[in-house]
């Protein structure tokens, strides 16, 4: 449990991060409150997944930051970070010569722990697979059930913070919504503290407490989805929200 001297879970100092010639984070210096489940939206190329990759290492920072409660990333003992962290990306990168239930325990078996089949059970059970998936293949699984797995995958070594890059991006519309909405349950039921970055400012606005919006590399807004159907959020933020809104009353227009 946290109190309120606890550290946020996740802060980013002066976070910086230069690819040649581009400023893909420029300075970025925010906050993350435990339990919280925060949306990274913003255009193509605008930094989000260059963001999301600093928490775990994916990404050195140039200059700056980041911290995973209160303890500087660079300097956290590298398998408690992998332990502390869930990470789900589009198009998963499971083993194709694993089983379901071997992927599935794949970080726990890194780090010299088996999984027992009850944990694994229950881990399929989290994302709405029977227990019967276990002995599968990945070739055997739609692409929607691969992303289950890989959501499964992720909170296999009960991770304190999930992250979560465009996970729901190549999947059907009913398939991400259901996917989405699972995710957001399991966040709640496991008292994770979650960052997604979606295209999707829909999907940012049904599922986050806090939508950041990205731009060029800066965070150009901050605000609940609340505070954005609002129209708070300035230009960008509200070109990006106009859009479900707008297919939103072409649909009633077309129904009336
Ligand atoms: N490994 C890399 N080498 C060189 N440039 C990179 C690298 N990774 C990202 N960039 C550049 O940094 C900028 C930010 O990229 P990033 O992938 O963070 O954006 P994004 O908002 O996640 O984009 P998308 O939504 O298309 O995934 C882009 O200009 C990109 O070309």
């Amino acid at each position: 449990m946290t109190d309120a001297s606890s550290p946020p879970a996740l802060s980013f100092r002066e976070t910086r991060k230069i690819f040649a010639d581009v400023v893909a984070v420029d300075s970025i210096s925010l906050d993350i409150a435990d339990h919280s489940f925060v949306a990274l939206v913003g255009q193509s190329g605008s930094g989000k997944s260059t963001l999301l990759k600093t928490i775990n290492r994916l990404v050195e920072p140039d200059s700056g930051s980041v911290l995973l409660e209160g303890e500087d990333v660079r300097t956290a003992f590298a398998p408690e970070l992998r332990r502390k962290i869930g990470y789900v990306f589009q198009g998963i990168g499971l083993f194709p010569h694993l089983s379901v239930a071997e992927n599935i325990g794949i970080g726990p078996r890194i780090a010299g722990a088996k999984l027992p089949s009850g944990r694994i059970a229950e881990l399929l059970e989290g994302v709405d697979l029977d227990e019967s998936y276990a002995s599968r293949m990945p070739h055997e699984l739609s692409g929607g059930q691969r992303q289950r797995i890989g959501v499964a995958r992720a909170l296999a070594a009960d991770p304190h913070v999930l992250l979560m890059d465009e996970p729901f991006g190549a999947l059907d519309p009913i398939t991400r919504d259901a996917l989405g909405n699972r995710v957001r349950a399991l966040h709640e039921r496991l008292g994770l503290t979650t960052v997604m970055v979606t295209h999707d400012m829909a999907e940012a606005l049904l599922l986050a407490d806090r939508v950041l919006v990205m731009d060029s590399g800066n965070i150009v807004a901050d605000n609940t989805p609340k505070e954005l159907l609002a129209g708070e959020g300035g230009d960008i933020a509200q070109g990006l929200v106009s859009v479900p809104r707008d297919q939103a009353k072409a649909l009633a227009a077309l129904a009336s």
